[in-house]
């Protein structure tokens, strides 16, 4: 059967963004390690830790997993970054989040080296988008802005809704956008009608962690939807699934594109993590790092 064509599917960006990497992995020379530090046992974190891997794998890239106690100290989770930011075989490092409640996660953040910072949350990589330099910006914004692009849409002038405003999606997919020419509305828990604001966008980009918050009432008929969340349903009978933010069947039916979930944003997001990898090699090979 063809696949319907309103699906925005992530996997074949994946895969294009993948294999650009692997071409450069191929040539590069010592190339270092990634490593992806999860701190305490969240299960939810296995499965992207899992996909990161996998990608890396296809890329070409090394990827450690560490896995530390959820007893650990604040400072002895600063040491040890310290120390990879010293270590030459490691090339870049990825802090799972969520972290257990005794860590403050901005100050481990700001801990990892701006030139190792593969996922652009140290605020002084976050920073840098404020001033439209995206070379390295977090992953899941900067995959649900690579999944616009694919739409073919014209970004100059795009009436675009972000709902969520989270450091780690809303607010720098909001900037990444507002740099490609869009006109960003933001919407949060205190806006006081989202589907007032939805309802007139060209593109909808939502990343809050409800289930079917978008239905197809709040949708301009040919508008592009990407859904951001990542939500695990537990059934009566015991199974799980994992839905998005959007109640995709339905608004399928009025907009031009929505993402799935799984398939949509989320093998674009580790993709992403690769390609900023790659290019945290080239600044690291002209700091003089790497030969
Ligand atoms: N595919 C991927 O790669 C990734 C997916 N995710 C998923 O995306 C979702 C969001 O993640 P994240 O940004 O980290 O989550 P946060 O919980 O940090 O942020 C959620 C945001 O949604 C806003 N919000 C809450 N309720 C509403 C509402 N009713 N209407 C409008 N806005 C609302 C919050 O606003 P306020 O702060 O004002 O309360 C907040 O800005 C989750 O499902 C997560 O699993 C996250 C990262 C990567
Ligand atoms: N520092 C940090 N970096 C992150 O990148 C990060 C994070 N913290 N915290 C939580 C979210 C969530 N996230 C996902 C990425 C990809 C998939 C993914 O590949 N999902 C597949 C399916 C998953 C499966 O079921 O196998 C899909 O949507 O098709 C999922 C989730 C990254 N996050």
């Amino acid at each position: 059967m063809k696949p319907d064509p309103r699906y925005l599917l992530g996997k074949p960006v994946r895969d294009r963004i993948l294999s650009e990497v692997q071409s450069m992995t191929g040539a590069a020379g010592r190339i270092g390690k990634l490593v992806s530090i999860s701190i305490g046992d969240i299960p939810e974190v296995a499965v992207y830790v899992r996909n990161q891997a996998r990608a890396a794998a296809l890329a070409g890239l090394p990827f450690d997993q560490e896995f530390w106690g959820g007893e650990v100290g604040q400072d002895e989770c600063k040491a040890r970054i310290q120390a990879m930011n010293d270590d030459p075989d490691v090339l870049g490092i990825i802090l799972q989040r969520p972290v257990p409640d005794h860590i403050n996660v901005r100050s481990l953040q700001s801990a990892i080296h701006p030139l190792k910072d593969v996922e652009g949350m140290n605020p002084a990589s976050i920073g840098n988008i404020v001033y439209n330099d995206v070379a390295m910006a977090p992953c899941t914004a900067a995959a649900a802005v690579e999944l616009i692009r694919e739409t073919g849409l014209d970004m100059k002038g795009l009436e675009v809704v972000m709902v969520g405003h989270s450091e780690i999606v809303g607010k720098p997919a909001a900037m990444m956008l507002m740099a490609e020419g869009a006109t960003v509305t933001v919407c949060h828990h205190l806006t006081r009608s989202v589907a007032m604001h939805s309802r007139r966008a060209d593109v909808i980009v939502v990343a809050v962690g409800k289930a079917h918050l978008i239905g197809p009432d709040m949708v301009k008929p040919g508008a592009a939807v990407i859904d951001i969340g990542i939500n695990q349903r537990i059934h009566p009978d015991g199974s799980t699934d994992i839905v998005g933010d959007v109640d995709t069947e339905a608004v399928k039916e009025i907009a031009g594109w929505v993402t799935p979930v799984p398939g949509g944003v989320g093998p674009v997001t580790v993709a992403m993590l690769m390609r900023n990898a790659m290019r945290a090699y080239q600044r690291q090979q002209a700091a003089g790092w790497r030969t």
